[in-house]
């Protein structure tokens, strides 16, 4: 299906029309969307050269044509585009030699695997590793691709006679020629197919709406957020236009990782549900190129747009390095998305899921946990006297592979309708009658009760019974019955030999726990005797 013309979208930001077998020449209005950013053609059937009018989108942050058709010279117009970041050209018939792309400084992903190129990769692609080069015959600094052959000036019989130069030259011209007849011949088919074309068949359309819009996204595939987060994807090849109604396609981005996805990569991508909370759904999606993230589709969203745009972009900026980075969030009538990194598992999955063995959670990794948590929160609480994380249970501290502590989730409670008592878990202090406007003080309460879970291995929101025993009382009565050693992690006492650290940080978890809001000690105490415990 041929796409004649993308219609006066000169306000357009993102065009997304990958998957959709549309194929022919690129439409030479593409030219006139000055405003675009992100230009995404993957697997079509476009062919012939690219226009030279698309090397006027100066504004391109994120150009893909990868997977169609594409045939002639890599222009070195690319080089217009400088604030080109991302540009994929893989599984196309480009030829020739590859453009130096000296003035792309910004350039940071580049593919131009499986094409027909030739010669050696210009100086100014060198920083990118093999893969990106693959299945062509160039030669040079890239990785395992061999060296360019080189000719030997000093060796006189390489030298050619000044006759043998003059036939090179006639030859060239000759050759010239025929190539520029050879290329007339073609432009003159090739523009009465085009009219052909223009006539018989129709072209894409997209909705009259968004062609009228002023509106900044066209992503042209079928959007079903519930389809597509549950993994089934629509590759029918139907164009249906979508028009996201604010900032780039909708979707709002914290530090760099506009580069690494887009709405659109987030709708199109297989996903797994992690879990269900009273917050919303938790799901795990696979983006193309190994990119993996966690995305939070929340409910119960209590506040306006504005209020809730305002406190998630508050929260975007906070950075630290035992908090888990919001990557970006996406505000739509129906839908309200927050993005995190993913990461490889939780405090909760490694204490009582059923998979894992509590052999690897020594005492050592316990108290890196137990120091990194304090860390990240100690970072948050020194934002601001109202800065709280509300919800900080086992299941939002993750850990890499090696046992690093991140606080995920911070400042996400504020945005949700409270929860009821019933439906309040085993950390919430027992003066939080509002979820959404939880105290410091309480986030050191359920601060306490990860260090209880830490050293006891017990799940704080099993412990709980009818008589309203919870982590924190069970414990208490045992200390007081002086029979300490009995809380410990039965796991812990049959390893380890550090009865002393342990019993120090009872204490103090003890202390975390008070029942009192102003008994208990604030983050910066806490993290500070933490350490003291640990040197
Ligand atoms: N960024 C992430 N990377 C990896 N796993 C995550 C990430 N965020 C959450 N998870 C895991 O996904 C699962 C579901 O998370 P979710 O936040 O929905 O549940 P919850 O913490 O039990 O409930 P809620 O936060 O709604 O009160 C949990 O096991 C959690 O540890």
């Amino acid at each position: 299906m041929p796409l004649n013309s993308i219609g006066n979208l000169s306000e357009l930001r993102t065009l997304s029309l990958r998957r959709n077998s549309l194929s022919g020449f690129l439409p030479s209005d593409l030219g006139s969307c000055t405003e675009l950013r992100i230009l995404n053609l993957e697997s079509n059937n476009f062919s012939g050269a690219i226009p030279s009018n698309f090397f006027n989108l100066n504004n391109l942050l994120r150009v893909s044509f990868s997977g169609n058709r594409f045939s002639g010279e890599i222009s070195d117009g690319f080089n217009n585009l400088t604030m080109l970041k991302i540009l994929y050209l893989e599984n196309n018939n480009f030829s020739g030699s590859l453009p130096d792309l000296k003035k792309l400084s910004q350039l940071n992903q580049f593919n131009v695997s499986f094409n027909r190129l030739s010669g050696s990769i210009p100086s100014s692609l060198g920083k990118f590793l093999a893969p990106s080069f693959l299945g062509n015959s160039l030669c040079g600094p890239a990785g395992s691709l061999g060296p360019c052959p080189t000719n030997n000036p000093t060796n006189q019989s390489d030298k050619l006679s000044s006759g043998a130069i003059a036939g090179i030259v006639i030859g060239s011209v000759i050759g010239l020629f025929l190539v520029l007849l050879v290329l007339f011949m073609l432009l003159r088919i090739c523009r009465s197919k085009k009219s052909f074309r223009q006539v018989n068949v129709s072209p894409v359309r997209l909705p009259e709406n968004q062609l009228l819009s002023s509106h900044s996204t066209i992503v042209a595939e079928n959007h079903d957020i519930e389809n597509v987060v549950s993994g089934r994807k629509d590759t029918k090849g139907i164009v249906r236009g979508k028009v996201c109604d604010d900032r780039t396609d909708g979707m709002v981005f914290f530090g760099e990782s506009f580069e690494l996805f887009i709405l659109e990569d987030l709708l199109m991508a297989s996903a797994e549900v992690l879990g269900k909370g009273f917050f919303g759904t938790t799901y795990k999606a696979y983006l193309d190129r190994n990119v993996e993230v966690v995305v939070k589709r929340l409910k119960n969203v209590c506040v306006s747009e504005k209020e809730f745009r305002r406190k998630v972009e508050e929260l975007g900026a906070i950075g630290h390095g035992n908090l888990v980075p919001l990557r970006a969030y996406y505000y739509g009538r129906d839908e309200k998305l927050i993005v995190y990194d993913s990461m490889p598992t939780s405090l909760s999955a490694v204490l009582h899921g059923e998979k894992v063995s509590k052999e690897a959670l020594t005492w050592v990794i316990r108290s890196r946990i137990a120091q990194g948590v304090a860390t990240g929160l100690e970072y948050l609480h020194s934002l601001g006297p109202k800065v709280t994380h509300g919800n900080i249970k086992s299941s939002n501290i993750l850990l890499t592979e090696y046992y690093d502590a991140y606080v995920s989730e911070f400042g996400i409670a504020q945005l949700i309708s409270s929860i009821s008592n019933a439906k309040m878990t085993g950390y919430c202090a027992p003066e939080v009658t509002d979820t959404r406007n939880v105290s410091q003080e309480a986030d050191i309460y359920s601060f306490g009760t990860i260090l209880l879970e830490l050293l006891t291995g017990k799940n704080p929101n099993s412990v709980i019974n009818e008589e309203g025993i919870d982590l924190p009382k069970w414990v208490k009565s045992i200390v007081k019955e002086r029979w300490t050693i009995q809380v410990f992690d039965p796991e812990l006492i049959r390893l380890e030999n550090s009865e002393e650290q342990m019993v120090s940080l009872l204490h103090l978890a003890i202390s975390c726990t008070s029942q009192h809001p102003e008994r208990r000690p604030p983050m910066a105490d806490i993290t500070r005797r933490i350490k003291e415990i640990f040197r």
